[in-house]
């Protein structure tokens, strides 16, 4: 168990049955503002534009977040050297600022900083545990020659890789929290959901739930499948959640990846901040306590959590001063049928229109899982010999989520 020290921490406030609200999606959003690059979505931003991790850190923890997520996701000495997009800048420089940046932006509220790792190209590559593991170690090392206050390991799609993760995180004695990006079908070895909770909470996860890759509604339905695998095996674990700020009903396996509009055109599917609402709700109800977000929710977002869980909570975050809840600072409009839409049934009962006459509602999702590229040898940046890459195989056929 963590130590007591962390009583007023992540697991206290857990232990208390208190709703901790999570941050939103980074790496999206800053690929949208022009600090990321798609495709690669590796975080060398927290060194070269400071200023921008930290201004959409502050726009979360303005919004309720009570944890800050260090920007490092594919922070990983392997994944950076596959990217090739940096050369003049280190895994660990980018791993330490990005833990300072966090840190600072938490200490102008009272948020806490979780260190996060990601899913690593070396484990498709080779399942090798010892070499898996080191890369999980180096982060975790440098991680903790900063302050941070616990640990989440995060988008995994294989219960084995996030749970050497929370292996080696464990080590450090601290809470640590871990989320699959996996479907209610379960993970890419075809592991339910259940049996990927019970996997992650034996490696030593005190956290656990999913993240990303598909709408709050999947996202619920996954962790509600896993708070039973637990049940059943008579473990206990705190459960989260970070879904996606998209809709995807019709997404399978392989998530919002397979997606036509992936990643550049998927605004007709976010969320609005009713939406939100409704999925804060129901996480809630479902004994979730750690509800956040991940790609595509934004601080309007987060601030919607915060408002919907505002009495289990107890307070408002500072965002809410600018707005009404429900819609009410609408009474002071100048046009009486906008003034109308100041209620809460209003608001509740909207089927919002996307006002693109040509658009289906649904699209196709693309049925394969896609291979890696291989990087060009005369374009690489690097003096390491790129990785080899072979496509991860697809143990059984994709199918659609029924929801
Ligand atoms: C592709 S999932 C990304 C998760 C990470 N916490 C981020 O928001 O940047
Ligand atoms: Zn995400």
């Amino acid at each position: 168990l963590p130590p007591a020290s962390e009583k007023h921490g992540l697991w206290g406030r857990l232990n208390a049955g208190e709703v901790v609200v999570g941050d939103g999606g980074m790496v999206l959003q800053l690929e949208r503002r022009g600090y990321v690059k798609a495709g690669h979505w590796t975080p060398e931003a927290a060194v070269q534009h400071p200023e921008a991790v930290r201004q959409l850190h502050r726009e979360f923890l303005r919004a309720g977040a009570d944890v800050l997520q260090t920007f490092t996701f594919y922070c990983s000495e392997d994944k950076l050297e596959l990217s090739g997009n940096v050369t003049d800048i280190t895994g660990t420089q980018i791993n330490e600022a990005a833990c300072d940046l966090a840190r600072e932006v938490a200490d102008e509220g009272s948020a806490l900083v979780a260190g996060c790792v990601s899913q690593t190209p070396c484990y498709l590559e080779n399942h090798n545990e010892a070499e898996v593991k080191s890369l999980f170690k180096k982060q975790m090392d440098e991680f903790l020659k900063k302050d941070i206050d616990f640990f989440i390991a995060e988008f995994f799609r294989y219960a084995e890789e996030a749970a050497w993760a929370v292996e080696v995180l464990k080590t450090s004695g601290k809470t640590v929290g871990a989320t699959m990006c996996i479907s209610p079908h379960g993970d890419m070895s075809g592991l339910p959901p259940g049996d990927c909770a019970v996997r992650l909470v034996k490696a030593g996860a005190d956290i656990v739930g999913v993240n990303c890759h598909l709408d709050p509604t999947a996202c619920i339905q996954t962790v509600k499948l896993m708070r039973e695998g637990l049940e059943r095996a008579g473990l206990k674990a705190h459960l989260m959640i970070q879904p996606l700020g998209c809709h995807t009903p019709e997404c399978n396996l392989t998530g919002y990846i397979s997606l036509p509009e992936y990643p550049f055109a998927l605004e007709c599917r976010s969320l609005t901040r009713w939406d939100v609402h409704k999925y804060a709700r129901e996480a809630y109800e479902a004994g979730i306590r750690y509800i956040g977000g991940c790609c595509g929710f934004e601080a309007y977002h987060i601030r919607a959590i915060s408002e919907e869980l505002r009495a289990e909570r107890g307070f408002l975050p500072p965002a809410s001063e600018k707005h009404g809840l429900w819609g009410a600072a609408l009474e002071m409009h100048t046009k009486p049928w906008v003034r109308a839409r100041a209620r809460r049934e209003y608001w509740e009962n909207l089927l919002p229109a996307s006002g693109r006459p040509r658009c289906p509602s649904m699209a196709k999702p693309n049925l394969t899982s896609g291979s890696r590229p291989k990087r060009k040898r005369k374009d690489a940046p690097s003096s390491h010999q790129p990785l080899r890459h072979r496509r991860a195989p697809l143990k059984f056929r994709v199918r659609t989520i029924p929801v």
